[in-house]
């Protein structure tokens, strides 16, 4: 059963080549980023990109986040990937995660279409036989038709990201996690792939979802998540949420 349990987590990012002129009070009161902080010594700074969050997701929630640029959507979509480590407080995962952003990791721009499902799918966990035995399947969903044989390197952003969703919706993870901003068009592409997505979320599944698209928030989720200067803002049904982000914009 899938669940997601963040206790406390922060998480900080050293910053090792910023200087101290980064500390202006300026920066502190802007809408975007997370909290720069000075670290001990040397006029260096830490960005506190999450910082003690606790939350807990079991299966069947669709959470949406929402924040400004920089608010920690992302990075707290990484930590639930497992890309990055808590520096503080302690996160649970419960079942297999499948992560729609870092697009092109485990794909080779010189491969063929074909050739990036198989070296996608070993990398997220298939092997040889079993991703060889649904590429074909996979690569019907991909609709990229004849471009299946030509190298990655001729896909746009749009095309790189339908290949790595076919692959990754075909091995039914308990957690979804979707970065929406991974490039324009996804909104679009998410449109096209409603179905397959739907039929993939199912009733087990978990899904996080950061968007700065309400439309597709309201579609796809039905809790908010608002993220403010790395801090939990709100956590409520997404409309509520919505409404809340909206009057403080
Ligand atoms: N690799 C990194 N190095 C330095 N700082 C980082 C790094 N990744 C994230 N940050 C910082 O962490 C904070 C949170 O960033 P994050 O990417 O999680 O924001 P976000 O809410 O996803 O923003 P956006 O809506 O723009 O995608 C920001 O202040 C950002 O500058």
């Amino acid at each position: 059963m899938a669940a997601i349990i963040f206790d406390k987590v922060s998480v900080d990012i050293p910053i090792f080549d910023a200087g101290s002129r980064s500390l202006k009070n300026n920066v502190l009161a802007a809408a975007t980023g997370g909290q720069i902080r000075p670290r001990e010594g040397g006029g260096k700074v830490s960005v506190r990109a999450i910082d003690e969050l606790s939350l807990e997701l079991r299966h069947g929630a669709r959470l949406g986040l929402v924040g400004h640029n920089g608010a920690g959507k992302s990075t707290i979509m990484r930590v639930m990937a497992g890309i990055y480590e808590p520096t503080g407080g302690t996160v649970r995962v419960e079942g297999d995660v499948a992560a729609m952003f870092d697009i092109g990791f485990g794909m080779d721009p010189e491969a063929t279409g074909w050739e990036n499902i198989i070296l996608r799918g070993m990398l997220i966990g298939y092997t040889r036989p079993e991703i060889e035995a649904r590429s074909e399947e996979i690569g019907l969903a991909t609709g990229l038709g004849e471009f299946l044989n030509m190298p990655l390197r001729t896909y746009s952003s749009g095309m790189a990201t339908r290949l790595a969703f076919a692959v990754s919706t075909s091995i039914k993870p308990d957690i979804l996690l979707i970065d929406e901003g991974i490039g324009a068009g996804d909104a679009a592409f998410l449109e096209q792939a409603k179905q397959r997505l739907e039929s993939f979320i199912g009733d087990a599944g978990l899904l996080v979802m950061a968007s700065h698209s309400n439309d597709l928030l309201r579609q796809w989720c039905t809790t908010g998540l608002w993220m403010e200067h790395g801090r939990l803002r709100h956590l409520g049904p997404i409309e509520e949420t919505l409404e809340a982000y909206g009057r403080s914009t």
